[in-house]
């Protein structure tokens, strides 16, 4: 079963692959340079040619709170256009199952925390990332759509907020633990005596390590030993994936210096949006299906640092 991963060189696109490849999996890959999923006759004339058995479908325009709010129309406009090429031109090539990768940002901004699955377009979204989470929700419906109309067997993940080998380090344009990582190691580095964290600190966010994910993803597609193969109709929807604890914004500064071995000041700049004050994922509906996340956020990070000092020339920043 040869299995197409848009977005292999991704954060999440590169931890799927390293698992399908641990699992022995046929893998087909496309570099953004050589495959633009914007593009919908060059999507068309790829899956017609190869017609995969499935599609994880984890390439999209992603980016942290500063990135969103700076480029809402390439946020909306190239992520509707990815996911309405790929879906659509998988089902035409006739493919049966595909994986979606949503956001947590879907959520209304005043969702009851935590926030489950069934609070999907109950409110108002957060104004930072409402292009991007609008996108998000076509996603999922597109996938319930086809569902409904053709029968096909396309699921939806949402993840809490990720973080992981492969991540963006860009100063301004990545999320919070990659951009914290970066500050706190320059500024042991610089012996520097203050680091800016941006915002008050207090909102409160969930932190996933994308191993996990990886996992979390193969699990609900059924493509791993635990398989799930429950196909009811509500399934065949969108489902939270997270570990169910979050932190502040200054708890994880706190955490991020302790890691790094920074030992001076931590002040906030308040001038920069905090977003959503809470986002916390209700993940009972995956835990009830048997998975659960396995790296706990000091293990992780400490991973994900220990990974940014070896490829520190080589991240990818933009
Ligand atoms: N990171 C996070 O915290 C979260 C991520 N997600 C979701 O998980 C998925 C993966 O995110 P993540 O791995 O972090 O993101 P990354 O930015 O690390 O990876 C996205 C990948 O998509 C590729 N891509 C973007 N545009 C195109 C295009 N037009 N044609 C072909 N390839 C393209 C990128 O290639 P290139 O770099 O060359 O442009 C990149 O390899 C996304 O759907 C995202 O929304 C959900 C919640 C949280
Ligand atoms: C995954 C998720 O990612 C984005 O939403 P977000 O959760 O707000 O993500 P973020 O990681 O950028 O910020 C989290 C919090 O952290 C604070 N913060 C402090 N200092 C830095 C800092 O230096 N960089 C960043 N980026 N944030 C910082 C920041 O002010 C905010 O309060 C959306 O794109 C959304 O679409 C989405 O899906």
């Amino acid at each position: 079963m040869a299995i197409y991963v848009a977005g292999h060189r991704g954060m999440v696109g590169s931890a799927i692959v390293r698992l399908l490849q641990e699992r022995g999996r046929e893998i087909i890959m496309r570099s953004h340079s050589e495959l633009d999923l914007t593009d919908q006759y060059a999507v068309k004339s790829f899956m017609q040619e190869y017609r995969p058995e499935a599609v994880i479908l984890a390439a999209a325009k992603v980016g942290g709170i500063q990135a969103n709010n700076s480029f809402p129309a390439d946020f909306i406009y190239e992520n509707l256009q990815i996911q309405c090429n790929v879906i659509h031109q998988a089902f035409k090539a006739g493919v049966r199952r595909l994986l979606f990768l949503g956001s947590s940002c879907i959520y209304p901004q005043k969702a009851a925390q935590p926030m489950s699955e069934n609070a999907l377009l109950t409110g108002t979204l957060e104004p930072t990332n409402e292009p991007y989470a609008i996108a998000k929700i076509a996603g999922i419906k597109l996938c319930e759509s086809y569902n409904r109309q053709f029968g096909t067997d396309y699921r939806s993940v949402m993840p809490t907020n990720l973080y992981g080998p492969n991540d963006n380090f860009h100063p301004e344009n990545s999320h919070v633990l990659p951009a914290l990582i970066r500050r706190f190691h320059e500024s042991v580095e610089r012996q520097s005596d203050e680091v800016v964290i941006w915002g008050t600190g207090k909102p409160r966010r969930e932190f996933l390590h994308v191993d996990d994910m990886a996992d979390a993803s193969l699990f609900v597609m059924g493509l791993e030993p635990r398989t799930y193969q429950a196909h009811t109709q509500q399934m065949l929807s969108h489902i939270n994936v997270g570990t169910g604890a979050d932190v502040s914004i200054a708890e994880l500064a706190h955490l991020v210096a302790k890691i790094t071995g920074y030992k001076g000041r931590i002040v906030y700049d308040p001038s920069r949006p905090d977003g959503t004050g809470r986002k916390l994922m209700d993940v009972s509906r995956l835990t009830n299906m048997g998975w659960a996340a396995k790296i706990d956020l000091e293990s992780g990070i400490r991973d994900t640092y220990q990974w940014f000092l070896e490829n520190r020339f080589e991240v990818r920043s933009k």
